[in-house]
This record gives structure tokens, C-alpha cells and sequence, in this order.
């Protein structure tokens, strides 16, 4: 035996005991989890229970964070604080937050805006102004996602006993609608509560720090909150910090009960790449105990050790392995929903909410995802959370991140704004940017205008791409889109050559998020990579991100394609147009941002009759055109005296103009409406209130208001720049305000929110507004039990029907298939192979090439059993033949 033969044969022993650990962990998981989480917890009376300050640091909203901070004001305990902090004071959170206090009078709860900056953790600095400020010793905190149930403070207090310095809840998730909550739930139900389990049971620190409730005396010894924000991962630091004291830090019964409102597999699958990173950065043996604590990873060692071992097909062994595995984490899947999820009710040994079909769906998507996510957090060190982009170092500390913080990618959009609206001229040069890239599939150049203007990205049959890269950067840089338009909104708005656009303001925010769209996309291509790097070249003088140069605003230019802007949005179609002027002293005009007005049914026909001939304009059709425009501008009524210019207009000639269109939402002056899908009962629904865009523009306030029973679940007043909003306390914003839209959510819909509804700005008399009606999907309410009440209880069929599940249900059957046919053509190529082998040994037998085997010579024509046979003088079975070739 060679060394190399010795030495994969070891690793074959070695890889043959990798699963017994695994074993082990199973059982321990199994036999922890049914005696742990099942276990009664002794209360202390009230008069007993210490106070608790609970720390909520949040950023942004999600449909879910009403109900989620709701639950927290309803907390069976008898004295505490909430404390919730926000960085930024633009965050809508805020809104949801007030409105909660203001409801709930009697609970102590403040909001603290802004951040005391002791790190780079955003998270650690939005809370350290709590932090500073909390009354009690005993500190919770709780991540914006999480819903609580009533006992649950007191079940965690319960177990904070006087050698115990830190109580976590197991991370689990609520049960919610659709196949990617299933995934995350069936997620934290089987591979992260083995871990947690074995953690627990083993007293290893596996801190999370989702919901952990902790003595501050005890960290405030190890320094107090602040050292931890040089750490992503504060709460493995502050865990092990409190242990160092000399206390413990252990589980509580009840998990942690997430509950994001926004859910979808990639959002999961990055959220566990960037703990994997986390983790294998402070943990670097995890590199390595990860992968082999995974199903696939496992398994496919043992299958190869078997069949290298013993002959036996590693497919068999491979899918043995899988269904032992599943079995296990079915079992544990069903251990963890001992809370009949966000019911907070004991209900033990709780079924599954979702078919086994569907769990064993949910089980293969995600183990064959597990290759993907190890590889992706091995592969890049920066993690983006929150908006923040940073550098994780060995050890598990951060730093600021290489490029693209959220400043540099507003700086960007801005770049491609200014880029759309002024053309890109070389210094000195006739040349523009943009030609040298008009060949690309996302590009076109309006024929005649070619030579001197670089015309915005074609749209037209890529509006899903758009989209589609729109929202992954969107998500990269955590931030909902709401978020983010106020971001740009405010830096558009600081803009002194952009104000003269004479935008509407709450069009900005469309616009500002189309350019980023234009720029997530178009940045995205080669063509684009190359062009941005024109931009950064030498070539163009001044700094763009600030005012564009003189020098780049002579000329001509053209801030989108007529048309184009229609394909951006479903519901927005060219109404408003305008003219820039090229001005002598190299200033730029924008005049004449006409409000079309009555108008605007009539350009815009004008507009649809061009849209076939736009890449093919004559100059004349142009001039025409142009001419058009002016006189239809002249002739309607200026918002204001300073938004137009019109003698600056006239001065100036047409081949230094270019034009402007956007497009502004088809209800600019049709009447308000609403639209609210049948939703079933208990389950939440969506109230969107279309306004038109001049109510928008006039910045009026407006009111949603349940008209069956005359009261008014929404109040909408501007203020400050902004809306401020007064919800009900089962309302929602989406979060999602798209250009003329607004949206609500409402959870759960009950009998009493039945009915009629409308948005109804101010100003407008309710028989001016369109209605609409909430009505249940099914009559027949889901049947309720004395012991278990239905709050938690999920319709049988929420699951089915989902187009997402489909496609899933269908790539999984897809890749399933593709990864057996595989394997099996590889077992049938190895055994062919070794036919051959066997056949080839047989022919040099029969051939007598092997003569020395008559001199009892036997190496290198079979294994030992046959040269066994041949030493013993008998001629027959050798390698399984007789040497005259028969059986
Ligand atoms: C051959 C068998 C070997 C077995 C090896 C076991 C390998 C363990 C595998 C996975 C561990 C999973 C741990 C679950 C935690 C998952 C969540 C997570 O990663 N969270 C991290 C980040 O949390 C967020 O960070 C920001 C913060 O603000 C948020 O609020 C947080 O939620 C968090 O930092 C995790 C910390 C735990 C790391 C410790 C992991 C040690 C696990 C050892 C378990 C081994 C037990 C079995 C031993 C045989
Ligand atoms: O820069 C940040 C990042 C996070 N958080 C808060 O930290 C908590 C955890 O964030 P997230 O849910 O994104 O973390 P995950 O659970 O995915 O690790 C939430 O309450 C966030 O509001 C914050 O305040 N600032």
C-alpha cells in the first residue's frame, strides 16, 4: 500500500466517525430540547420581580413592527420601562413609536433619537443613549423584530438567579405566511436549535443577542456597553464578558420569536451569511466544525469513506444518511414549536403548521443552499447591515468597510442624475461619454441628436432587470426604499442647481429612486462599469458630485428619452414636461416646468403618437416638437412666477436645448381612491390609498377612515416636510410610500374592521373620494378551541398556492433530479470502469501476457483473495474467471 493509499485510507476511517458526533449532537438536541423547553418555570411573585428595562433599538419600519413593539406594551410584568432609540430622526419609525406611547398611556415608555457614536456597531451606538438612561439593573434587549409574548419577561426574570448573569431566548420565528417564513422557521427549528441546544446543554457561550436580558452592574464592571461597539457580534462579546465576571449565562425555555413583517429566502440567506462570518471570524475553528455539523457536508464524506472503505454505493449511503437526518430534524422542528408560535401558548409537542411536503421542501431547499452560504461568507469579509457596510478582521472587531457606505452610493446616484440631466461632455471635446456606449442592449441613441446628446437608458424591455437589481441593491444596503428616498430626498433638496428643476417634492423621492435605479442596473453592466470610470477619469474636470461645471453644462442635453420614463413605473405615464435652456454664461435654466394641467390628456396623447418615431426624429420633427411644447407652456397657467423664464427661454437657441420629461402618475388630477384586497379573518391586510399627485404637491393632509363605523384609523398631517402619521394601533405603515401611493397594513383583521373605507385628503369632501370595501375572503371563521386559542392558528392552506412555493417546489424536484441522475451516472461510470478493469485483467489471463503467474508471481494482476487462490496452485476463480475464460 502506497503512502498516499495509507493516508486516504485514514482519512476515510476519520471520515467514517464524523457523523457520530453529529449523532450524539441529534440526540443531545433532542433529549435537551424536550426536557428544556418543556420544563415548568417557578414565578416569583409580583411584589417580588425586580425592574426591567427593556432596550428597542430599531431602524426603519417593517410591516410587522407595530404589532412586534404592540406586544411589548402588553407585558404581563409589573414594572418596567421601554426604552426605544432610533439613530436618525427621519426614521419612520418614529412615527410608529409615538403613536404607540400616545396609546398606551400607562406603560413607561421613551424614545431617545440618536446615536452617541462609541464604535462602529450601529446597532451599539443607537443604544447607548438607553442604555445611559435605563432606571432598572436589569437590562433587556430586543431587536426590533421580535414579538413577546406576555409571560415571556417573566419566565426570563424567573430565571435569573443570583449566580446567573445573562438569560437568552433560543432564536426560533413566528409562524407566518408563505414558504420563505416556513424556510426560516424550519431554519432555526432544526440546525440553529441543535447548536443552541448543545450549546446550552454543554454550557458553551452561544450568545444571541436577539433577546437577552442581563445585569448591567455585571457589565458596566467589564466596562459598560461601550467597548462592545468595536464588535459586529456584541453579544457573543457581552456574553463572554459577564461570564469572565464569574456568572453564568443561560437559556430561557421560551424562544425568541422573530417576527419581521418582510420575508424572503435571500433576505435569510444573507442574514445567515453574515452570522457565518461573524461567527468563523471570532470563532475560527467553526471554519471547519460548521461545514462538517451540516447534513450535505457529512454526508458526502461518509458516502465517500463507504464506498472508499468498502465497495458500498456512496449514493446509498449519501441519501441513508439525509433521510436519518431529516427524521431527526423533523422531530426537533416539531420539539421547537412547544409554543404554538406567537399564540404564547403552551402547546406541547405542537404540530406542524405546514404539510410534510412542504417541511421536506423547505428541509432540501435549505441544505442545498448550506454550499452556496458557507462558500459566500468565506469568500468576502465585508458585511453589510442596516445600511452600514463593514470590515470584519480576524477576531471578530470591524472596520469601516472598502468603498460604498451609504454616502458614496447617494454620491453615485447623484452622479447618474447629473449624468442623465446634463449629457457627459469630455472637456474640450465634442465627444460624449455616452456614445461610446450606445451599442450595448441597454442603450440607444435618439438617431439625429447622436452627436450631441447621450440619451438616457432604454427601458422599454428591461423594466424587470431594473427592477430586480433596483431591489438587490436595495436590500444590500438594508435599507427600505422609504428609508433610503428620504435620505435622497434630503440631499436632493440641499441642492441648489437641482431646485431649479422645479420638481415637485413629492416627486423627488420617485425621481430620486428611479436614478437609482438607472444606476443599480446600468452601473451593473460593463458598458457601465467603463463609463463610470470615465466619469472618475481626468478627462472631466470638477467634482461631480457636488455641482456640475460650467463646462459640462454647455451643450445640449437630455434628462431622459421622451417615453422612456413610462416604463419605469406601471402607473406613470408622461405628463409633465419641460424645456432646459443652455444658458451663455454656461449656467443651465430649467423654465417652463409647465403644469400641464387640463392639459395633460392631450400632451400626453401627443406624446404616446410620438413614441413610435422617438429613435427616429428629424430634426424637424424635433423643431416641431419643441415648438409644440413651448406654446402648450405658454398657454397654461405657471405654478409660480419664478419657475419659468421664458425670456430666457426664447433667447435660446434649439440646438442648445434639450428636453425633460417625466413622468408624473396618471391620477394627477383624477379623484383619490383606495383599494383593500378580501383578506381572510385573523390574517392582515392592505389598505393602499392612490392620491393624486397634486394633493402630494400641495402637501395636503389626508385621513383613512373606516366609513361603516366613522372612525379614523389613519391620520396623515404634514409636518416639518414630512407626513406624521397617527395609526391605530392595528395599522401599519408599509413602509413602501411609491410616488403617489401610500400603504397600510392592518393585522389582525377582525368582524369590526369589515366595511367601507377611504382616503380622504384635506380639503376633499367624502362623496369626493372613491371607496372601497374590506371583505372577508372565506365567511366561516377558523373554529376556536378552549385550550388553544386561535390567534396562532394558521389556515391549512396558507401555504399552498403561493407562486414562490411552486417555483421552489419545482426547482428543488429539478435539482433533486439533476443531483441523483448525477450521482447515479457517476456510480454507473466508476462501476463500468471497474468492469473494464476487471474485463482487461481477464483478458491478460487469457491472453497468458501474465506468465508469472504460473511461477506464483501475482502482484499487479489481482487483489490479495485472488493471489491467495493462485498460491495455492488452483487455477480456477481466479479474479473471478478461469484462466481459459469461463466460470
Ligand atoms: C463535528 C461536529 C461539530 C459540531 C460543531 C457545531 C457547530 C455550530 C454551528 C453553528 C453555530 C450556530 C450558532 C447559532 C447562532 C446563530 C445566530 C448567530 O450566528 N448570531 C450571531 C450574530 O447575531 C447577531 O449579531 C448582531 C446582533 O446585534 C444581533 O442582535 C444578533 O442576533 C451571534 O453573534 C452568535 C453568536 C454565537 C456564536 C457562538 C457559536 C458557538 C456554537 C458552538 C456550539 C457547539 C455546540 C456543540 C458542541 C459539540
Ligand atoms: O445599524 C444598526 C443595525 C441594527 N440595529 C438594530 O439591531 C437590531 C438587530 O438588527 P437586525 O434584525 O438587522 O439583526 P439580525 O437579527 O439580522 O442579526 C434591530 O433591532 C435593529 O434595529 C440598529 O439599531 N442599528
Amino acid at each position: 500500500m502506497s503512502v498516499l493509499e495509507l493516508a486516504t485510507t485514514v482519512v476515510a476511517l476519520v471520515a467514517c466517525i464524523v457523523p457520530l458526533p453529529m449523532l450524539v449532537m441529534h440526540l443531545v438536541a433532542l433529549c435537551f430540547g424536550v426536557r428544556f423547553l418543556y420544563k415548568k418555570v417557578k414565578m416569583t411573585t409580583d411584589e417580588k420581580l425586580p425592574g426591567v428595562s427593556i432596550i428597542k433599538p430599531l431602524s426603519g419600519v417593517d410591516p410587522n413592527l407595530t404589532i412586534n413593539l404592540d406586544s411589548f406594551f402588553r407585558l404581563n410584568y409589573p414594572l418596567y420601562e421601554l426604552l426605544f432609540s432610533v439613530e436618525d430622526e427621519k426614521d419612520p419609525a418614529i412615527l410608529v413609536v409615538n403613536s404607540l406611547i400616545s396609546n398606551y398611556p400607562r406603560v413607561d415608555a421613551r424614545l431617545f433619537v440618536g446615536v452617541d457614536k462609541v464604535g462602529l456597531n450601529g446597532k451599539v451606538n443607537n443604544m447607548m443613549k438607553p442604555y445611559k438612561m435605563a432606571k432598572h439593573n436589569l437590562l433587556l434587549i430586543s431587536d426590533s423584530n421580535i414579538k413577546m409574548g406576555e409571560m415571556m419577561l417573566k419566565e426570563m426574570v424567573a430565571e435569573m438567579t443570583p449566580e446567573v448573569g445573562m438569560v437568552l431566548q433560543i432564536p426560533f420565528s413566528c409562524t407566518r405566511k408563505g414558504f420563505a417564513a416556513l424556510y426560516e422557521q424550519m431554519s432555526f427549528g432544526t440546525m440553529q436549535a441543535r447548536s443552541t441546544l448543545n450549546a446550552a446543554a454543554m454550557g458553551f457561550t452561544c450568545a444571541t443577542g436577539m433577546s437577552c436580558l442581563f445585569r448591567r452592574d455585571v457589565l458596566d464592571q467589564a466596562g459598560g456597553l461601550a467597548p462592545y461597539g468595536k464588535y459586529l457580534a456584541e453579544d457573543y462579546f457581552m456574553a463572554k464578558a459577564i461570564r469572565e465576571q464569574g456568572y453564568k449565562v443561560i437559556t430561557s425555555p421560551s424562544p425568541c420569536l422573530q417576527n419581521s413583517g418582510h420575508t424572503s429566502i435571500t433576505n435569510f440567506n444573507n442574514r445567515l451569511i453574515r452570522w457565518g462570518k461573524l461567527r468563523t471570524a471570532m470563532l475560527p475553528h467553526l471554519i471547519v466544525l460548521e461545514p462538517l455539523s451540516e447534513c450535505v457536508f457529512s454526508g458526502a464524506l461518509l458516502a465517500w469513506a463507504v464506498d472508499y472503505l468498502t465497495g458500498f454505493s456512496g449514493l446509498t449511503v449519501f441519501l441513508l444518511h439525509a433521510l436519518v437526518w431529516l427524521l431527526f430534524d423533523y422531530c426537533l422542528f416539531c420539539i421547537m414549536l412547544v409554543i404554538n408560535t406567537c399564540s404564547f401558548v403552551i402547546h406541547k409537542g405542537g404540530p406542524l403548521r405546514c404539510s410534510k411536503l412542504e417541511f421536506l421542501v423547505a428541509w432540501i431547499l435549505r441544505e442545498m443552499m448550506v454550499p452556496y452560504i458557507v462558500m459566500k461568507y468565506h469568500i468576502d469579509p465585508n458585511i453589510s447591515w442596516r445600511g452600514k457596510r463593514y470590515r470584519l478582521k480576524w477576531g471578530g472587531e470591524i472596520a469601516p468597510s472598502d468603498p460604498t457606505t451609504l454616502q458614496q452610493v447617494t454620491v453615485s446616484c447623484l452622479l447618474v442624475e447629473q449624468f442623465l440631466a446634463f449629457g457627459m461632455r469630455r472637456k474640450n471635446s465634442k465627444t460624449y461619454v455616452g456614445r461610446r456606449v450606445d451599442k450595448t442592449k441597454h442603450l440607444r441613441t435618439i438617431g439625429f441628436l447622436k452627436d450631441k446628446i447621450w440619451t438616457s437608458f432604454y427601458t422599454q424591455q428591461i423594466p424587470s432587470i431594473f427592477d430586480n437589481l433596483c431591489r438587490t441593491w436595495f436590500k444590500a444596503i438594508k435599507r427600505t426604499q422609504q428609508d433610503l428616498a428620504y435620505r435622497l430626498l434630503d440631499h436632493f433638496s440641499n441642492l441648489e442647481w437641482l431646485q431649479k428643476f422645479k420638481i415637485y417634492p413629492s416627486y423627488r423621492t420617485f425621481l430620486a429612486l428611479q436614478w437609482c435605479r438607472l444606476y443599480s442596473s446600468y452601473f451593473g453592466t460593463k458598458a457601465g462599469k467603463k463609463l463610470n470610470n470615465s466619469f472618475k477619469s481626468k478627462d472631466v474636470q470638477g467634482d461631480l458630485s457636488v455641482t456640475p461645471p460650467p463646462a459640462l453644462l454647455q451643450g445640449s442635453l437630455i434628462m431622459d428619452a421622451p417615453g422612456d420614463g413610462l416604463h419605469l413605473c406601471d402607473n406613470v405615464e408622461v405628463t409633465s414636461l419641460g424645456i432646459c435652456f443652455g444658458h451663455e454664461t454656461g449656467d443651465v435654466i430649467c423654465s417652463n416646468h409647465c403644469d400641464l394641467g387640463t392639459k395633460q390628456a392631450e400632451v400626453s396623447q401627443s406624446l404616446v403618437e410620438e413614441l413610435p418615431h422617438r429613435y427616429n426624429w428629424r430634426d424637424a420633427k424635433l423643431t416641431a416638437w419643441v415648438k409644440h411644447i413651448e406654446n402648450e407652456c405658454q398657454s397654461c397657467p405657471s405654478p409660480s412666477s419664478d419657475d419659468r423664464d421664458d425670456t430666457t427661454a426664447r433667447r435660446a437657441h434649439h440646438h442648445d436645448v434639450g428636453h425633460f420629461v417625466y413622468g408624473l402618475p396618471c391620477n394627477w388630477g383624477v379623484r383619490p381612491a383606495c383599494d383593500i384586497p378580501p383578506t381572510d379573518l385573523n390574517q392582515l391586510a392592505t389598505i393602499t390609498c392612490y392620491l393624486p399627485e397634486k394633493v402630494l404637491q400641495d402637501k395636503h393632509g389626508f385621513r383613512v377612515t373606516h366609513l361603516t363605523r366613522n372612525n379614523t384609523v389613519v391620520n396623515a398631517e404634514w409636518e416639518d416636510g414630512q407626513y406624521m402619521f397617527s395609526l391605530e394601533v392595528d395599522i401599519s405603515m408599509d413602509g413602501q410610500k411609491q410616488n403617489d401611493r401610500f400603504t397600510f397594513k392592518m393585522y389582525p383583521v377582525t368582524r369590526n374592521r369589515t366595511g367601507v373605507y377611504a382616503c380622504i385628503p384635506e380639503g376633499y369632501k367624502q362623496e369626493e373620494v372613491g371607496t372601497c370595501t374590506l371583505s372577508l375572503k372565506s365567511v366561516s371563521e377558523p373554529s376556536r378551541s378552549t385550550d388553544i386559542p386561535n390567534v396562532g392558528k394558521v389556515n391549512e392552506n396558507e401555504y399552498t398556492n403561493q407562486p414562490e412555493y411552486i417555483v421552489l417546489v419545482a426547482a428543488c424536484c429539478i435539482l433533486t433530479a439533476i443531483i441523483v441522475i448525477g450521482l447515479i451516472g457517476i456510480s454507473i461510470y466508476i462501476h463500468r470502469n471497474k468492469r473494464k478493469e476487471q474485463d482487461h485483467r481477464n483478458n491478460v489471463l487469457e491472453t497468458g501476457e501474465s506468465k508469472t503467474l504460473m511461477n506464483g508471481h501475482t502482484k499487479d494482476i489481482c487483489g490479495p483473495e485472488e493471489s491467495k487462490t493462485f498460491l495455492n496452485g488452483h487455477t480456477k476463480d481466479i479474479c473471478g474467471m478461469a484462466p481459459n475464460g469461463h466460470n
